[in-house]
């Protein structure tokens, strides 16, 4: 097995002859529900349909302001006449409150970042390009190619950023370094899957000629939006360099790439734990009667927008997630690479409930929807499946910072795997669903639930749900 890379305490190897491409594998033993690394996300995306209703920076996705300025913004959002603002808790009792910075995107298109920091990394990165500005005409390439994207799959929403990056890091090089430039493309994503988009992962909500069509059409608009961006920079303006990164090729090479190795992220809103679990605060009643009350109308609206879209996916025969899941952490988005809310692990929560008055009921509702996107992980994505993990994906400090945490104790030189399905799921099921990843599962679980006959092998539909 060769060694790929490593950073302290894993390292990515290669298999040799073996389907399964790379894995990551632990160099030192860990304890359970030790973290074994955590990550940011290189590129991440978060769902159109959750923007309006989840307000978090434009980079690394955390919730803004405080408890007050959410309340605030959805009284905008909805129209509430009242202003009357939480009064803040004793000193220590309110864990819940959190307080963050509000700066807006430079060319104010609407964006918000929470801290100056933020701000600059989005726009260096990618959103320099992909800002469409105050006034950018409904007509233009940019707004175009993202309105495709909300029609059709948000996928292209990651492939933008991943190609604006490497736009931006090329007009960055220095002029010595255009050799740079020229391997920049074929060398990034050589870790990673490679295979045009329709090769991969085709799963029941759409076909290999809607995959090829759409990609024609995003290409296209996305051509139209940067060529004049390329062309105008010195170091970007090179035929070998716009031929390569806006080709169909590398598009949908890099639509494969992402298509295989991302990862869902999904953490709850402050607001809604704080709501949640207000009557377990320990404060004088007054603090939290009076937030019950400054609350109350946003939540009346919440439900009213949560019924009206319930009885549109009901009409739609809507497929989609949607902002009042009521376990709140089901954020596989149809790609299967799951991850966990911080609700899943959090002692303190748990205790919280153990708390609860006999006989009184569990609020299983949400009101305040939590975070729902997806990314690519560089670390993470080199983690293979197994139905019987042995780490789990989890955002824990509610922002896309995601940890990989051992599900039981963990030796040196023993392979990292996480689930990318349900694994408590039938055996049939999960084979359904993995076939969409291109692979039968044999690990110890599938190993011994298959039928003990030749002819098992699983259709190639799946009833999971798109990213749309
Ligand atoms: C997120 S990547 C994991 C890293 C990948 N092995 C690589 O070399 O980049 C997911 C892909 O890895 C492969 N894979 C993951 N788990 C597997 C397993 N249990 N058996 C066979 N292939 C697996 C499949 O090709 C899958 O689409």
């Amino acid at each position: 097995m060769d060694v790929r890379f490593s950073i302290p305490g894993v390292v990515v190897r290669r298999y040799i002859n073996d389907i399964k491409g790379n894995g990551l594998f632990a160099e030192k033993s860990f304890k359970k529900d030790e973290i074994i690394f955590s990550e940011s996300p290189m590129f991440a995306v978060q769902h159109v349909y959750n923007r309006p209703i989840a307000w978090t920076c434009g980079n690394c996705y955390r919730f803004l302001g405080s408890l007050n300025r959410q309340i605030q913004h959805y009284r905008t959002v909805f129209g509430v006449k009242e202003k009357t603002e939480l009064v803040a808790f004793p000193e220590g009792t309110n864990q819940y409150e959190f307080k963050t910075g509000l700066y807006s995107c430079f060319a104010k298109c609407g964006e918000k970042y929470c801290s100056e920091e933020c701000r600059k990394t989005a726009f260096d990165n990618h959103h320099q390009i992909l800002c469409v500005g105050e006034h950018t005409p409904e007509t233009s390439a940019l707004y175009q190619f993202k309105k495709h994207a909300i029609d059709n799959n948000e996928l292209f929403f990651l492939a933008a950023q991943v190609i604006s990056f490497l736009v931006c890091r090329v007009q960055q090089l220095h002029n010595d370094q255009n050799g740079v430039r020229d391997i920049i493309c074929a060398e990034l994503f050589k870790q990673y899957t490679h295979r045009a988009w329709w090769d991969v992962r085709i799963d029941g909500n759409f076909t290999m000629e809607e995959a090829k069509r759409w990609s024609a059409d995003s290409l296209a608009l996305l051509q139209k939006a940067m060529m004049p961006i390329l062309t105008s920079h010195p170091k970007t303006n090179d035929q070998k360099f716009i031929s390569t990164i806006l080709s169909m090729d590398f598009y949908s090479h890099l639509l494969g790439m992402l298509e295989m190795n991302d990862n869902s992220i999904g953490f709850k809103s402050p607001l809604e734990q704080f709501r949640k679990n207000l009557s377990a605060i320990n404060s004088p009643e007054q603090y939290k009667q009076h937030s019950n009350n400054v609350m109350k109308s946003v939540i009346e609206s919440f439900r009213q927008y949560h019924a009206e879209q319930e009885d549109e996916c009901d009409d739609d025969d809507c497929d989609h997630d949607h902002a009042m899941e009521q376990d709140g952490h089901d954020h596989k988005s149809g790609h299967g690479h799951s991850s966990h809310d911080e609700e899943d692990m959090m002692e303190d929560d748990d205790h919280m409930h153990d708390e609860k008055a006999e006989g009184e009921e569990e609020d299983d509702e949400e009101v305040f929807p939590g975070f729902d996107g997806f990314g690519v992980f560089g670390l993470q994505a080199m983690i293979n499946h197994s139905c019987v993990p042995n780490c789990l994906v989890v955002f824990e400090q509610g922002s896309s910072l995601a940890y990989i945490k051992a599900l039981r104790d963990i030796v040196p030189g023993e392979e990292l795997f996480h689930s990318y399905i349900e694994e408590s799921a039938p055996f049939e099921e999960r084979s359904q669903e993995l076939v969409t990843y291109g692979f039968n599962c044999d690990c110890p679980k599938c190993t011994s639930e298959r039928p003990n006959t030749t002819s098992s092998s699983t259709s190639s539909t799946t009833t999971s749900t798109t990213r749309k």
